[in-house]
């Protein structure tokens, strides 16, 4: 069976205008069954977002570069693993919804370039959604039924207590140990008004869509991630001439040298992640500042939290939008008809759970995680 996924902002318009507001009103429903359901059910939100990082399965001694979690990030999985990821949690959505043929619709992330309007649609982050005599909305946050971490040995800066509540830009996150627990209850007391946490949200994104984005590196961290537009990096990246190169940072990165100087082009997971900065914000000291108001450090920022935002679904949807956009564009939707040229760099695995260090990735590797979780 054929379904079609609408942009999250068509299913708002229909329930805005009364057209059709079941669309919506089915997806907040589903999002807040899954949320309900005990963390250890295997269609509950915080089982399918914690595939993604925290919290973290086993550990590899021997090898630094390993990582907990199971998605893919700077290799040839990128867009497949996200892909099938999205597949897992629409099928969760529609397993506690009987009857009800549900979609993840997607944020269509570059529709407001070049306008005033807000790139964030409300549904996103409005604190509150009336409906069945609830007014929850699981969109806006999800609270953690159970506490994540890294590993008990790691510093614990992105490990998160039970009932903690997701957070964005400008808020922060950062409650993994004593000090940070003072320094994000100082910061977020600037910022308790959700409409105005709102404005800020939009005005950063729309900063990084359009490439204006001003962030001042400080002397401790010099160091200021990519900030061309992202609406333009999302649109050169669907010039790229090959699934390896178009697929992720790191072979992206071996073809524009390959270029001798001339080259020039952005892959997928580019765009990607500037909007996770967008929406989370970044601050690690030394490490580099994604932040116009410094010290934002909200969930979608940092690959081992972000699967808990329910807007990173959205993302995601949108970043597999973009991938099929590039599919079609280059004669590459039929089964089998994507290659993938291993003498670029981002075709073995750093190493995470089910693709260990050094194995070459093959695109259908996401089934690996799909098993060993058993999703
Ligand atoms: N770590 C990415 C941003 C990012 C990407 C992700 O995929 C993620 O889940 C969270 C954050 C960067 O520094 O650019």
């Amino acid at each position: 069976m054929v379904r079609t996924r609408l942009s999250l902002q068509e299913v708002v318009n229909k329930y805005d205008t009364g057209e059709d507001p079941t669309i919506l009103e089915n997806l907040i429903r589903a999002f807040r069954k899954i949320q309900a359901l005990p963390s250890s059910k295997p269609d509950s939100f915080f089982t399918i977002a914690g595939y993604h990082g925290e919290p973290f399965v086993s550990q590899d001694p021997d090898n630094p570069d390993w990582w907990g979690g199971y998605c893919q990030h700077e290799t040839v999985l990128f867009p497949m693993w996200h892909r099938a990821y999205l597949l897992r949690i629409e099928e969760a959505l529609r397993n506690v919804m009987a009857g009800v043929d549900l979609f993840l619709p997607y944020w269509d992330e570059c529709l407001a370039v070049g306008s005033d309007d807000n790139p964030v649609p409300w549904i996103l982050t409005a604190p509150t959604f009336d409906l069945d005599g609830d007014t929850s909305n699981p969109l806006h946050s999800y609270t953690l039924q159970a506490s994540i971490a890294n590993s008990p040995t790691e510093q614990a800066r992105y490990a998160k207590h039970e009932g903690y509540v997701t957070v964005r830009y400008p808020r922060s996150g950062l409650v993994g140990t004593p000090g940070d627990i003072e320094k994000t209850a100082i910061h977020n007391a600037a910022f308790e008004d959700p409409d105005t946490n709102a404005a800020y949200l939009n005005a950063n994104v729309k900063a990084w869509l359009d490439g204006t984005v001003q962030i001042l590196p400080d002397k401790d961290t010099p160091n200021v991630p990519d900030t061309y537009s992202v609406d333009a990096r999302y649109k050169i990246s669907l010039d790229a001439p090959n699934y390896t190169v178009f697929s992720n940072k790191a072979s992206m990165a071996q073809w524009v040298k390959e270029q001798s100087g001339s080259g020039h082009g952005y892959a997928l997971e580019d765009g990607h992640n500037a909007i996770h900065l967008a929406v989370g914000g970044f601050y690690e000291k030394n490490k580099y500042n994604a932040d116009p108001i410094r010290g934002a450090n909200g969930d979608m920022g940092d690959n081992e939290t972000a699967g808990f935002d329910p807007i990173f679904y959205f993302h995601h949807a949108f970043v597999d939008y973009v991938f099929w956009t590039w599919q079609k564009k280059h004669d590459a939707t039929a089964k089998g008809s994507i290659a993938i040229d291993p003498t670029y760099d981002g075709t073995t695995s750093q190493g995470n759970p089910g693709v260990s260090q050094g194995h070459q990735t093959r695109h259908e590797q996401p089934a690996y995680a799909i098993q060993e979780a058993q999703w």
